[in-house]
Parts: C-alpha cells; sequence; structure tokens
C-alpha cells in the first residue's frame, strides 16, 4: 500500500487541516501518517484560538515516521511560525521525500492567520525551493509575489493567474498550481510545470460549504503521487476529487461545512447507490 504523510495543523471540527488529509487519503486509497505542527480550535464559524506545537516534537514526529516507514508522499499545510518552518525544512531535507506537496496555508476562510505575518519570507525561502508542487490560492499567491518584488499586485483573471504561476515557478519549486476558487466564474485552476501551462476547470458549485477545500485538493494531490501519477495527471484527478467533495459538501455546523470525503468512499464501496 502507498503512504502518504501530511505535516500540517489540526482542525478541530474536521473540516481542513489534518482532519481532512487524512480523510482524502483514505478515500484515495493511501495509508495515511500525520505530523501535527499547531492545534487549532476551530469549527465552521472561524478559528478561536492557536496552541503552535515545539519545533523539537515536530522534528521527533518526522523522525519517527520516516526512520520507520517508507513515505512515498509529503504535503505539507499550516505551518505557523518561523521555527516551525525551519523544523520542517531541515528535516524534509535530511530525508528529501520524492514528492513533496506544499499548500502555503495564510488565512483561513473565516479570516483568521494561520501564518504568522513575521513567518512568510522563511516559507518563501526555506519550503517553496523543496517542493514538487505549491498549491496557493490567490490571495496567497498576491502575497507572496507582493513579499517578494515588494509590490500590490492583484489577481484578477486568468491570464493573470498564468502570469503569477510563472512568476512563483522562479522561486524554485517545480511546479505551481494557482487555484481559482477565489475568481468570478467557472472555478479554473492553472498548472505550470516550467515548460507548459494547463487549465483544469469546472463549474462553480453554489454552495456555501467550502470548509477544507484547499487542504482537500492538497492532499488528493498528494495521494495521487504517492500513487505514481505524474503531476499533471494527478492534479486531474485531484480537481475531479475536490469537485465531487464539495457537490456533495456537508451542511454540518452554522457557518461553513465542509467537503464530503464520505460519499467517495461510500459510493466504491456501492453502500451509495447514485
Ligand atoms: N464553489 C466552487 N465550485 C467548484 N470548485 C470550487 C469552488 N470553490 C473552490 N473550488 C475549487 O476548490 C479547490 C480549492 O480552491 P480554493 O477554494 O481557491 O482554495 P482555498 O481553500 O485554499 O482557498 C480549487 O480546485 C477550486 O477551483
Ligand atoms: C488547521 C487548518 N489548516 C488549514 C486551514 C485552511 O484550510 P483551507 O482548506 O484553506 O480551508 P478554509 O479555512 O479556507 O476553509 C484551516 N482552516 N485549518
Amino acid at each position: 500500500m502507498k503512504k502518504a504523510l501530511t505535516i500540517a495543523g489540526s482542525d478541530s471540527c474536521g473540516g481542513a487541516g489534518i482532519q481532512a488529509d487524512l480523510k482524502t487519503f483514505s478515500a484515495n486509497g493511501v495509508y495515511g501518517m500525520s505530523v501535527i505542527t499547531a492545534v487549532t480550535a476551530q469549527n465552521t464559524q472561524g478559528v478561536f484560538a492557536v496552541q503552535d506545537i515545539d519545533e523539537k516534537i515536530i522534528k521527533a514526529q518526522i523522525d519517527a515516521v520516516f526512520t520507520d516507514i517508507k513515505v512515498d508522499a509529503v504535503k505539507i499545510g499550516m505551518v505557523s511560525r518561523i521555527s516551525t518552518i525551519e523544523a520542517i525544512s531541515e528535516k524534509i531535507r535530511q530525508y528529501n521525500p520524492e514528492n513533496l506537496v506544499l499548500d502555503p496555508v495564510m488565512i483561513s476562510k473565516s479570516g483568521y492567520s494561520l501564518l504568522k505575518p513575521e513567518s512568510k519570507t522563511a516559507l518563501i525561502n526555506r519550503l517553496i525551493p523543496l517542493s514538487s508542487i505549491i498549491t496557493p490560492n490567490i490571495p496567497e499567491a498576491e502575497e507572496i509575489l507582493n513579499e517578494v518584488n515588494n509590490e500590490n499586485i492583484k489577481i484578477e483573471t486568468v491570464s493573470e493567474m498564468e502570469e503569477a504561476a510563472k512568476e512563483i515557478y522562479k522561486l524554485g519549486c517545480k511546479s505551481v498550481l494557482l487555484k481559482g476558487g477565489h475568481i468570478k466564474g467557472e472555478a479554473v485552476d492553472v498548472l505550470f510545470d516550467g515548460e507548459n501551462i494547463f487549465h483544469y476547470s469546472t463549474e462553480r458549485i453554489n454552495t456555501k460549504n467550502t470548509h477544507g477545500t484547499g487542504c482537500t485538493l492538497s492532499s488528493a494531490i498528494t495521494a495521487n503521487l504517492a500513487l505514481g501519477f505524474e503531476i499533471k495527471d494527478a492534479v486531474k484527478r485531484a480537481k475531479e476529487y475536490i469537485t465531487t467533495a464539495i457537490k456533495h459538501s456537508l451542511d454540518i455546523g452554522h457557518g461553513v461545512g465542509p467537503t464530503n470525503h464520505f460519499y467517495m468512499l461510500y459510493k466504491a464501496g456501492g453502500i451509495l447507490n447514485d
């Protein structure tokens, strides 16, 4: 069985972070492992508190996994503070996994800063160059480029997404998937692999329940890389997964409900007739 590791924060309501990643790995037929970087007190209405995990414990979790088990792909999500980024970067360089997906989580849909503002440069300099693919949403791509170029660019069209993906690629990663969840019209994601641009486009689903969409997409890419798919096919399969997960998203809680991983599992097992 292929095995994937998520290095990310815990979301107590189960819609994003580690919990979304492990559900996604399972639903994609991949064995999931986790290194917890932070614990958030979070629900569908907001993030209320964050406890960062000591970097010694983060490193010890990574060592425990890599010294025992072959890891086919790694995803990095919420990293919060500089010392966390430094610890992860050191261990990733030590163990050098074949596939590394970086979801540069910055601000939750509810508006909470999951990456401390002073950590942006460390994320850019220490994690992006190690990544097989980085998956920013539009506000994250703007933050990264504005931090690097000291500008105030806005990304509003698909051609601006293409330009931004090419600019982010120059920061040293092997490919960039710029997610279009935040622009108007179709949900178009743009992949640049250093040579070609690919578009992954679906209708925009009319739902408020999109908590954890970014985590779900990046962990589905990770699972598909672990299964041996090349980047553009891993992204294609992950896009199909997230689209189904949003189409059947769950009206749980009083705010922004989570994506649905159980739909795919039940459907695959023949329990759901649809
Ligand atoms: N309403 C929607 N309908 C269809 N796809 C969507 C919708 N919202 C987001 N997506 C897709 O979900 C994935 C995650 O994108 P996005 O929401 O931009 O990430 P994040 O959660 O990091 O902000 C992308 O593939 C995006 O195109
Ligand atoms: C612990 C944790 N990690 C990441 C996120 C952000 O997840 P995302 O998929 O971008 O979903 P939204 O927060 O935008 O709904 C998170 N909220 N918590």
